[in-house]
């Protein structure tokens, strides 16, 4: 863009004023290209978390409703809510986890430094987030994801905390497996500076029996203080992926199963596809 508007400038230097128009509307097309990409972007984005009732845990339990997640979310920075997934669809998922481990699809994870072992001792594979992309266990999970998060943006305390037109889209999606050899992963921030859009974290995790003796909890660091959560079957936990949540996971002594799931700003998605 910026190398056809210096050629427009040149040309209308040395007296081309006909060919110096022609560019400038082609410049205007590309503009109007450009803007109406980043809007339709941003309207698929969006359209993928249509707000909807959200079903937390067994019908019958009143423990958990939306309010109360965002109360937590906005007094903690955190939230865990268990028998998020349901009793139904803990199986097949778990199955499918394993089965990832067997065929060799998770690689041992990267932090931004490269490998280092001694930081993240996980194995990981990244998981594509768009509609349908996923084995179904995966799908049913990211589809109830999706509700809670849409759900979540329509609570004053969450759209007060995410600012004006501020829309989430999900973004990212990683299945781990900490070996369970004391593989941990250190005291970090997901998004630290906001530089790749990260909003929020969920997590579920998949491993039924969990004890405490396997150690292998996410420890966050949030306002009450060090808060221990233990990776238990058909559990959830979300946080914010910036400064407010830094967390670590402690060292596992058993087979540790995760899926994440990174909510992004809609806008700087787009912008960044945008920009490629
Ligand atoms: O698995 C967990 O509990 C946390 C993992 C984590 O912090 C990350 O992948 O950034
Ligand atoms: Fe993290």
């Amino acid at each position: 863009m910026h190398s056809i508007t210096a050629e427009a400038d040149s040309l209308r230097d040395a007296g081309m004023v006909g060919h110096h128009q022609e560019l400038v509307s082609q410049i205007e097309h590309l503009r109007e290209q450009r803007a109406e990409c980043l809007q339709s972007s941003i309207r698929r984005s969006a359209s993928r978390i249509k707000p909807s009732a959200v079903r937390l845990g067994p019908s019958s339990s009143s423990l958990w409703d939306v309010a109360a997640v965002a109360a937590e979310l906005k007094r903690e920075h955190c939230c865990v809510i268990d028998d998020f997934v349901g009793a139904d669809e803990a199986a097949p998922l778990r199955e499918h986890l394993g089965s990832m481990r067997s065929s060799g699809a998770l690689k041992p994870g990267e932090v931004s430094a490269g490998l280092q072992q001694q930081r993240r001792g996980d194995l990981m594979a990244w998981v594509s987030t768009e509609a349908g992309a996923q084995a179904p266990p995966l799908r049913a999970l990211l589809h109830s994801i999706d509700r809670l998060v849409g759900a979540l943006g329509q609570q004053p305390l969450v759209a007060d905390d995410l600012g004006p037109q501020r829309m989430l889209c999900r973004h990212e999606m990683q299945v781990t497996c900490y070996p369970g050899n004391g593989a941990r992963y250190v005291k970090h921030v997901d998004d630290p500076h906001g530089s790749r859009g990260r909003v929020l974290t969920l997590i579920a995790y998949s491993n039924p029996r969990w004890e405490p003796g396997h150690g292998g909890a996410l420890r966050l660091h949030v306002p009450s203080g060090a808060r221990d959560v233990e990776p238990r079957d058909r559990r959830l936990v979300l946080f914010w992926s910036d400064a407010r949540a830094p967390h670590e996971v402690l060292p596992a002594h058993r087979e540790r199963y995760a899926v994440s799931v990174w909510f992004s700003d809609a806008q700087a998605v787009a912008a960044g596809a945008a920009s490629k």
